[in-house]
């Protein structure tokens, strides 16, 4: 891509889907073909992002009412975003982001039982029009994910919730690729590494034929 814009790209899903392991698949792929990517994570990217962070998965910190779980991570949000996020795509440069708001849609609205309009009413003061130009979405059963994320050992404050929690989160996210179907690629990860990437370097593939639109020219 040599229009000069920067793309914003997330990568989504429940727990233990392959997030972390397609990181580095994804940045590379986009790098063999000369776009180089810059890496980050939500909640984090910052100092005080990562405070946050530590904050919210530590599963011996004080007890967070839902509400401030929500605010926490839209103030990490907004120091990641205007730190790291905004600076870099008036430069011109591709984000690679793992996780963003789809996740608060989906673990704070839907697994916490929040709902869309508060975190709606965040997302448009915090980012205004800024919006994701691709979320790529894992998706796997929850017992696939929970299968493959206990083999990385503790669990961590999110991870402590029960089943029902994960589940309203896969629904979620699954309504939400429905809702912005221009937006989202769903990639099936209940599947061999091997084919979860295979099936990402083609919808990326066909993502950048389509012109790949960027929001942010
Ligand atoms: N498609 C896959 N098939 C089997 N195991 C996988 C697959 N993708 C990831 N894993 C393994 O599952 C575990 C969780 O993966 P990870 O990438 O950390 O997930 P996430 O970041 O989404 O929580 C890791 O041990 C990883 O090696
Ligand atoms: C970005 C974001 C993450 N989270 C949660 C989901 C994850 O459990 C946790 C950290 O995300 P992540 O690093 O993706 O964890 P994992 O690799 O274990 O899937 O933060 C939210 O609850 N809301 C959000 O808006």
């Amino acid at each position: 891509m040599t229009d000069g814009a920067g793309r914003f790209i997330t990568l989504e899903g429940g727990e233990g889907v392959g997030k972390s392991s397609n990181m580095d698949f994804i940045a590379s792929w986009l790098e063999q073909r000369g776009i180089s990517v810059l890496r980050t994570r939500e909640p984090g990217g910052t100092r005080f992002a990562e405070s946050v962070r530590e904050l919210l998965l530590n599963r011996d910190s004080a007890p967070i009412t839902d509400r401030a779980e929500l605010l926490l991570i839209f103030a990490a949000r907004d120091s990641h975003l205007e730190e790291v996020v905004r600076p870099a795509l008036a430069r011109g440069e591709w984000v690679l982001c793992d996780r963003f708001t789809d996740a608060t849609y989906a673990y704070q609205g839907a697994g916490r039982g929040l709902g869309e309009q508060p975190v709606a009413w965040l997302e448009s003061w915090v980012q205004g029009s800024l919006r994701p130009d691709l979320t790529l979405l894992l998706d796997a059963p929850v017992e696939v994910g929970f299968s493959r994320a206990d083999r990385r050992g503790d669990r961590d404050r999110f991870e402590s919730e029960q089943r029902a929690f994960f589940e309203r989160i896969r629904q979620a996210y699954l309504a939400r690729a429905r809702q912005e179907p221009a937006r989202f690629r769903v990639v099936d990860a209940d599947r061999p590494l091997d084919s979860v990437q295979s099936s990402l370097s083609d919808t990326l593939e066909d993502w950048l034929k389509t012109g790949s639109p960027s929001s942010h020219g």
